[in-house]
């Protein structure tokens, strides 16, 4: 897979090289130069409502949240997808290479040839994702919504065997967060979403406070 900036394919043309090995170029405009407007509040409601939301959702379950209450917590859930979209933490996945000569989008590409999926823009293609800008976790509860288009952890046979793990990690302790506390920004405000460039997309460092909550049944 090669996605453009928009999530399409782009010209294999303009070869570059990795250690010896052909490389089909990165989209033109790597996704930390571009990072797209970033909406969190207007008529899906402010970040602060929807913490709310997720509080009442969490305190209404029976219990701390486990990695089996995927279903019982439909928010939270929608909550971790769409966080994974907005932002994969590896966005540009692995770099495979191909074994045997092949063919993308009817485009051939020779045998050795490394490959670079760009998840971010597929995440972010606005054919299949409405406003893909905002951050907007209700897109995951909506009845046909496109699932399967979500790929932070790849696809296909050397998909990240990590996945398991890692959403069950995300959704026990987002969710054991909210429960008890609201988190508000820090005196320095919140960081900007374009993070530093790297394999993996890292958020610098900043401080949210974290004002506790009582969980329901706590005296
Ligand atoms: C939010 C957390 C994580 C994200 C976003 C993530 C994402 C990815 C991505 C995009 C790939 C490349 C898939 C591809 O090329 O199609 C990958 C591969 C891999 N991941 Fe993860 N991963 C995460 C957590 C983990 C964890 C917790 C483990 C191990 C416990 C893990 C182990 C691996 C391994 C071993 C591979 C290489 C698989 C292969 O090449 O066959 N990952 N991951």
């Amino acid at each position: 897979m090669v996605w453009s900036p928009r999530g399409r394919l782009v010209s294999l043309g303009g070869s570059g090289v990795l250690g010896s090995r052909p490389v089909i170029p990165l989209p033109l405009c790597a996704p930390w130069d571009a990072p797209p407007p970033l909406v969190l509040h207007g008529r899906h409601g402010t970040p602060v409502q929807l913490q709310a939301r997720l509080r009442a959702e969490l305190q209404g379950a029976q219990g701390p949240p486990g990695p089996g209450d995927v279903g019982r917590l439909p928010l939270l859930q929608a909550t971790v997808s769409e966080t994974l979209r907005l932002r994969p933490p590896a966005p540009l996945a692995l770099f495979p290479c191909t074994l045997s000569p092949s063919s993308l989008g009817g485009l051939p590409v020779a045998a050795g040839t490394v490959l670079i999926p760009n998840l971010l823009a597929a995440q972010q293609d606005p054919d299949i994702w409405q406003h893909p800008e905002v951050f907007l976790p209700e897109r995951f509860l909506a009845p046909g919504a496109p699932s399967r288009s979500l790929l932070p952890f790849g696809c296909g046979a050397r998909s990240c065997p990590g996945e398991g793990l890692a959403r069950a990690e995300l959704f026990v302790f987002l969710g054991l967060i909210l429960r008890e506390f609201r988190l508000e920004p820090g005196p320095e405000g919140l960081p900007g979403l374009r993070g530093s460039p790297g394999t993996v997309l890292r958020c610098p460092s900043f401080r949210l406070r974290m004002v506790p909550c009582q969980p329901p049944g706590l005296p």
